[in-house]
Parts: C-alpha cells; structure tokens; sequence
C-alpha cells in the first residue's frame, strides 16, 4: 500500500529541558480532513510547530508524499507543501485582501497553480466583497478566513488549522465552518486542530485525540461520536 500523504512516526519535541510531545505518532490520507483534538495544553499546537518545522523533533520524522520533511528549515518545510495557519491571525495589515492573497501566491510542490484569486474568490465569497480594503480593518472572522485563503494561495498539499474558530462570534464560527467543509468537500487535505469536538464533529472525517503531549486515540470521527468514554476521559464533554 502507498505510503499515506503525511505521516508522523514515534516523534519527541523538547522546549528546553521540558518534554513536550512523547512518540507521536498519526497519518493523514490525501483528501482526509483530521481533526486533532485534546485540551487546553494537551500539545496541538506543539504538534502543528513540529510538523510545520517551528519545534522540530528530536526523534521520529514527519514525512510528507513519501520523504522526510523534519530537520528542515520551516521554509523549505513550507514550500515542500506543508500549510500552517497558526492561531494568531496573520494579515498584512497594512495591505488590501487582494495583495494580501498575491503574496502567498506560489506554485505547489509538484508545479501546480491550482488556486488564483479568481478561485479563492469563488470559494470565499465574503472576501471578493472587499478585495480593495486593507486587510487590518477586517474583523477577526475576516482576517481568519483571508489567513486560510493565503495559505491556500500557496497551493499546498495539507493544510494545518490551529483552532479557527477560537475567539469568534457563534455566527462567524458557523461561517468558517461552513468554508472548512467546503474545502473538505474539494478534496483539500486538512488537519484541523479544536479544542472542541463539537465544532469538528459535522466538518471532519476522522479524528486524533492528544493527550499530555501523547496520541491516545485514532479513528473515524463517526466512531468517536459514539466513543462516550473517549470523550469524557479526554474531551471533558
Ligand atoms: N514555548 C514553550 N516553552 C515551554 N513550554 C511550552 C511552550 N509552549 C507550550 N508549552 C507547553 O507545552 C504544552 C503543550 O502546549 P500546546 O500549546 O501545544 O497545547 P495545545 O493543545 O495547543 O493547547 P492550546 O489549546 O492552549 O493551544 C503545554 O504544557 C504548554 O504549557
């Protein structure tokens, strides 16, 4: 069987002399969107630096299509098809949507061009609205949303969310979800990292629990549904 498009194998990270993630190990299919769950402090972000090249490991490896992407410099981790949208929005304030997207603007790693503006404007219809205001007077939900799209413009081959929906009204929230599952249903391949399951329930397809710095639980996101103890012994619902 092929090797799945990300994996990540029995990865340690450090933050000093504190260890912060303990053999990580989960795959993610092409076209899967995974949402990796734990709470507060649990080691998502970690686990997102690690991948993208911010934290690298100090064992295990990620790999991407087939070849080892850590030890890296995040860059190069970048432009071998890995998209990171950390959880602190970033814009360029100072610039409009339209050049905020020109400048994520690259060819993904096997030279596809498969996302323009013209596309993300089909996708995010909110943002064709205002192609000419500058990126720092949109709302939060806006400049999330320009941050994804961004990120897309570099036509990466999986992109990583941490926490989208944080800080945001329930109407805004409900609006990124909706664009989440439009990607999904486009085939992008996402991993989605959420404090609340909730939020990833009707969006995600399958499902990795992380708990003190450790993956504790992998499946479909319709078995943790129905996975009470899961639930209740890691997600506190
Ligand atoms: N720069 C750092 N130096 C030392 N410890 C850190 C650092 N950043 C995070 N940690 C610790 O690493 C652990 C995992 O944090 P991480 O941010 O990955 O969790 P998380 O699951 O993403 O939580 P959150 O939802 O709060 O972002 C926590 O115990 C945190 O205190």
């Amino acid at each position: 069987m092929a090797e799945p498009l990300l994996k990540i194998a029995g990865a340690d990270v450090f933050y000093g002399a504190s260890q912060i993630l303990f053999g990580v190990d989960f795959s993610v299919e092409k076209g899967q969107t995974m949402a990796l769950l734990g709470r507060n402090g649990a080691g998502k972000s970690t686990t997102f630096k690690m991948i993208a090249g911010l934290a690298p490991p100090s064992r295990g490896e990620v790999r991407l299509a087939g070849e080892t992407v850590s030890g890296k410099p995040p860059y190069r981790i970048a432009r071998a098809g890995i998209g990171y949208v950390p959880e602190d929005r970033q814009v360029f304030p100072e610039h409009t949507v339209d050049d905020n997207l020109i400048v994520g603007a690259k060819k993904g790693p096997r030279g596809d061009a498969h996302w323009t503006t013209e596309r993300i404007y089909e996708v995010f219809p909110i943002l064709a609205g205002m192609k000419t205001r500058l990126a720092g007077r949109l709302s939060g939900g806006e400049q999330q949303m320009l941050t994804i799209a961004r990120t897309l413009m570099g036509n990466p081959d999986v992109i990583l969310l941490d926490e989208p929906s944080e800080g945001l009204a329930p109407i805004i929230v409900q609006a990124i979800a909706d664009l989440i599952r439009r990607l999904r249903d486009m085939g992008v391949t996402i991993i989605l990292a959420e404090q609340n399951m909730h939020f990833c329930l009707g969006i995600a397809t399958h499902a990795t629990v992380v708990d003190k710095g450790q993956i504790v639980y992998r499946a479909t996101i319709e078995e943790l549904r129905h996975n009470e103890e899961i639930k209740s012994r890691y997600l506190a619902v």
